[in-house]
């Protein structure tokens, strides 16, 4: 029952755990700046046709059209001051307040011409209501935050229009303007707002998932391979253009064999995990540590001194023989082999690794449970 109700929780009421609220907000500010220029652009193009529509079709008093453009002029404004900041300022964070302020001003704008045209019985407030139906479909897909997004877009101009209502003396049911179709105009507009939110957050977690399992090693949750390849290509990158060099440590269990042999899988597997844990814990936050492949680890270090490289190698080897690993079959002591080169002129990092791994071969040899540097490429 209690996993059922989880899932439903899950299915219907995604939430995004605190720790990636950073990444959801920038996530949220692209789906705005998708959604704003959309609307932006839409604007441009449906109120300057209304706009033309209506002083064609010669319903409307010359007053009453130039009343409706003004209400029109600062919606416009808006929107493409929208597409100039698209164009002007692309990474900008401009796009969840802009469209909050374009959804704002459209609701200020037709709540606005429907009061002019109760109040002045012009026969166009029906046609008005419509567009404020449809209106809120649209602020209601523009609302990345749903409910909470549609309250700002919607509370001050409907206060702004009971008030109206009320000071001009408009009977509420004019015109078959009655009270329950503005409220269920709301229902179905928070509905579809907080629908669409959730889908931003099912889209959201699951990209991230996705990206997750791309870029780490589920046993440990350390770096990958693949994506640790990216990190190297990108330091090689880094170190040819400013000058920034860096060093990497390849690092081997000793006689790992014989833990699965002797335990069994799993617990070699928890072996993995706790020292997954130590490695991180031996670098700095800046450092990237990886899983390179079945217990062969790699640590990037943004610092190519050798004697500090020795120095964290030396206290990740210490980190693991110093302390007992608690396992399922009780403590287990192992060790671990070493091996670090700094990183020299352009070579490329796969030169880098493979003068690290010879360096570990070398600490093999030399007994395991050892520390060795590599030379500088000659
Ligand atoms: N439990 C577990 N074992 C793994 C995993 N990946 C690789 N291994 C094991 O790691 C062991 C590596 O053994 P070897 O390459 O012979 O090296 P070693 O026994 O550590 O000996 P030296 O490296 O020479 O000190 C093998 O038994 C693999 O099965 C894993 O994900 N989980």
């Amino acid at each position: 029952m209690r996993d059922k109700l989880q899932t439903f929780q899950e299915y219907y009421f995604p939430s995004v755990p605190p720790a990636l609220h950073p990444e959801f907000e920038h996530f949220q500010q692209q789906v705005a700046r998708r959604l704003s220029v959309l609307a932006a652009g839409l604007i441009l193009l449906i109120l300057p046709l209304f706009q033309l529509f209506e002083t064609t079709s010669g319903h409307f008093s010359t007053t009453a059209l130039y009343h409706q453009g003004q209400m029109r002029l600062p919606v416009v404004v808006l929107a493409m001051l929208v597409i100039m900041l698209r164009l002007l300022r692309p990474q900008g964070q401009w796009p969840r307040p802009a469209m909050l302020t374009l959804g704002f001003a459209l609701i200020c704008m037709v709540l606005g011409m429907l009061l002019y045209h109760l109040h002045w019985g012009t026969g166009y407030a029906m046609t008005l209501f419509s567009g404020l139906v449809m209106s809120l479909a649209v602020t209601s897909i523009l609302a990345t935050r749903g409910s909470r997004d549609l309250l700002i877009i919607y509370l001050i101009p409907g206060l702004f229009f009971i008030a109206g209502l009320a000071l001009l003396e408009i009977p509420l049911r004019s015109e078959g303007l009655t009270l329950i179709v503005p409220l269920m105009t709301v229902v179905i507009g928070v509905i579809l707002a907080e629908n669409h939110y959730r889908g931003f957050v099912t889209m959201f977690l699951l990209t991230h998932h996705l990206k997750r399992s791309a870029t780490t090693d589920p046993l440990t949750g350390l770096l990958n391979r693949r994506a640790t390849q990216s990190i190297l290509d990108l330091e090689c990158a880094r170190a040819k253009r400013h000058d920034l060099h860096f060093a990497v440590i390849m690092a081997d269990l000793d006689r790992f064999k014989r833990v699965n042999d002797q335990y069994g899988h799993e617990v070699g597997d928890e072996v993995l995990r706790e020292l997954a844990g130590r490695l991180s814990a031996s670098v700095r936050k800046e450092d990237s540590v990886a899983r390179w492949g079945g217990e062969e680890f790699l640590v990037l270090l943004r610092e190519d001194r050798p004697e500090l490289v020795m120095q964290v190698a030396e206290k990740i080897r210490q980190a693991v023989a110093g302390q007992s690993f608690a396992t399922k079959a009780g403590p287990l002591s192992i060790t671990i082999s070493l091996g670090g080169a700094c990183h020299t002129g352009e070579e490329p990092a796969e030169a880098t690794i493979s003068r690290a791994d010879t360096a570990l071969y070398q600490a093999k040899e030399a007994g395991r449970n050892q520390t060795m540097l590599a030379k500088p490429e000659s």
